[in-house]
């Protein structure tokens, strides 16, 4: 791994707002006879790591990817208030809608697939920002300064093939965070990663979402992983079974929100 100690730094975090950015209500998705949500509410507060468990079926990347505006749920709300904005109902926007979000305020790290090959580290970071118009060069810089902070200098040039398994993900993670997305959906991040590496990517992942304020939803087979999130959902059968707040702050803005009724 390259070294973490001296990446160029990250926003000073700023203190939690405790303004919710998804909130969730009575999710269903069905696939043939098969029901992947049964029944979900959850919330995402701005600068919270929300860390999803459960055994494999259960319905955790269909949360994900429901709560993300790709996968579309039978019945149910997803609400996303971007900071300063009017809340959008994401379930019901429009296939292009919801591409535009994708693209202007989520950010997306996968275990494998979301990097081209192709293309080098530099260029898979500077990518989403020349989507959104921005042009190569200044795109490239920006995303000089993200892969620095990923502790990925000097590695600008190399294609993904010639990278870790670590330092491939340091870069999709770069990538998801450069157009400062204010939810980033994390599925499996460190499944294929060893237990030091993957410890030194969760660094580098909860520094650059909540370390800024904005949020992070992870599914995760591994216990490690959620221990360093704010708050473990545990889903079985479509359905979350059990709730888990690490922090107080988390556990307070959650009964708060309940006594209004507003999660
Ligand atoms: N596109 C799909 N077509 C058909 N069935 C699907 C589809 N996506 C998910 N399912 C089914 O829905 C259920 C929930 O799947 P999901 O991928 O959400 O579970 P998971 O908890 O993430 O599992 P894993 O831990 O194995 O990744 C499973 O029974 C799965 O087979």
């Amino acid at each position: 791994m390259q070294n973490l100690a001296a990446p160029a730094p990250l926003p000073t975090p700023p203190h939690r707002t405790h303004a919710t950015r998804i909130s969730a209500r009575a999710l269903t998705k069905a696939f043939g006879p098969t029901r992947a949500l049964a029944g979900v509410d959850v919330g995402v507060e701005a600068g919270e790591a929300l860390a999803i468990m459960g055994p494999s079926g259960s319905g955790k990347s269909t949360l994900l990817l429901t709560l993300a505006g790709i996968e579309r749920p039978d019945s149910g709300q997803v609400m996303y208030s971007p900071a300063g904005s009017a809340p959008v109902d994401v379930a019901a926007m429009p296939d292009r809608g919801r591409s535009e979000l994708r693209r202007t305020d989520f950010g997306f790290v996968f275990q494998q697939g979301l990097l081209i090959p192709e293309l080098t580290a530099i260029e898979n970071v500077a990518l989403p920002l020349m989507v959104l118009g921005i042009p190569r060069q200044a795109a490239e810089a920006e995303a000089a300064q993200w892969l620095g902070r990923m502790g990925l200098a000097g590695m600008e040039q190399r294609r993904i093939g010639e990278l870790s398994g670590g330092q491939a993900q340091r870069v999709a993670i770069a990538r998801a965070q450069v157009g400062g997305a204010s939810v980033t959906f994390a599925d499996e991040p460190t499944g294929a990663l060893d237990r030091k590496t993957s410890s030194e990517v969760m660094d580098v992942l909860l520094a650059s979402t909540v370390g800024r304020g904005a949020s992070l939803v992870v599914v995760t087979h591994d216990a490690t992983v959620a221990a360093r999130c704010d708050r473990t959902l545990t889903m079985e059968d479509g359905r979350i079974s059990h709730q888990f707040f690490r922090t107080q702050a988390a556990a307070a803005q959650a009964a708060a929100a309940q006594a209004g009724g507003t999660r």
